[in-house]
């Protein structure tokens, strides 16, 4: 049904993939964890009825953005998505959409993070609103089961070797301690090995974190920031940080793609690549629908 296409601003903005690209890697060499922020992005965006910006908007003028959700907890660095969506206006007004800065951001995070390069179709349009109430049914929770989130993949087109594929964006950034304390205490979730179990205790020493401070541990400590089959060789060594993580190695379903995907680097990557181009044509606005924002936090005023 998508009516997206490759090089669609070819004519009206032909330099609006690579400003895009300049930028997202002058943002990667001043601070390297925007190209993990644009990442899930994609993510919280596609997977919220469309990969139509509704991720970005503000609270404001009867808006309630999605970023205020529990979902959301811990997305970083909006305040850069500016600093692109500015690059673009200078060069072409009104022309290029938050939605596609969105995926296009996220394609050229992956590379800088020695992940696939995806070719992404361009032309989705920015939505007119936000559905904050729609996040916490489109987005799994952590401890989520399998099952569930699997079906909710389903639901967009996205299999089962897809999805474990997509939970290898997990191979970088991090995760804070309120997610993760439930696996710590009072005991040591038994699915967790006990030398890591040791280490995010130290990490996270208290049971009860304040959700203010910034307790955290990376998601993988061998390869922070890249996007690799570490993850999966992680998991098989018992030291995933999720419930969710862990649990692709305990489910019949996902198990054997953790086994390939730990086993081979190229097939993790190719898969990885097929899966975010699902997840970033998920339901676009194209054509008369939706608008080309001015300003990604706003929806325009007229
Ligand atoms: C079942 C699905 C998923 C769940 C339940 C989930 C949950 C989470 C949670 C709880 C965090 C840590 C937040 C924090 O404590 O700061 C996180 C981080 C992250 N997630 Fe996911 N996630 C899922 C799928 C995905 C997918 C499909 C992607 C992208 C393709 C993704 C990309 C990321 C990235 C890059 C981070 C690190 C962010 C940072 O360091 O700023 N996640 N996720
Ligand atoms: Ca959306
Ligand atoms: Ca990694």
């Amino acid at each position: 049904k998508s009516d997206l296409q490759l090089n669609y601003y070819a004519r009206s903005c032909p330099n609006a993939e690579e400003i895009i690209k300049q930028q997202v890697i002058k943002l990667y060499n001043k601070h390297g964890n925007t190209a993990v922020s644009w990442v899930r992005n994609l993510f919280h965006d596609c997977i919220v009825k469309s990969c139509d910006a509704s991720l970005l908007l503000e609270t404001v003028n009867g808006i309630e953005s999605e970023q205020k959700s529990d979902r959301s907890f811990g997305m970083r660095n909006f305040k850069y998505v500016k600093t692109i969506k500015e690059a673009l206006e200078a060069e072409c007004p009104m022309t290029v959409s938050c939605a596609d800065i969105v995926s296009l951001s996220a394609r050229d995070g992956i590379v800088l993070l020695g992940g696939p390069r995806i070719e992404m179709k361009t032309g989705r349009k920015d939505s007119k609103g936000s559905y904050l109430w729609e996040v916490e049914n489109s987005i799994p929770n952590h401890n989520d089961s399998i099952k569930s989130v699997l079906s909710r993949f389903q639901s967009i087109g996205i299999d089962a070797q897809g999805t474990v594929a997509l939970l290898g964006a997990h191979s970088v950034g991090r995760v804070h301690c309120v997610n993760l304390v439930h696996r710590l205490y009072p005991t040591v979730d038994p699915t967790l090995d006990p030398d890591y179990a040791k280490y995010l205790k130290m990490r996270c020493p208290s049971p009860d974190p304040n959700p203010e401070a910034v307790l955290y541990s990376r998601n993988d400590r061998e390869t922070p920031m890249i996007i690799d089959n570490m993850y999966y060789k992680n998991l098989l060594k018992h030291k995933g940080l999720l419930m969710i993580d862990q649990q692709l190695t305990s489910d019949p379903t996902t198990s054997t793609f953790v086994e390939k995907m730990a086993a081979d680097n190229g097939y993790f990557h190719d898969q990885f690549a097929r899966a975010v181009m699902l997840l970033s044509e998920n339901n676009p606005l194209t054509g008369d629908e939706g608008e080309i924002r001015k300003d990604c936090r706003y929806v325009n005023t007229h």
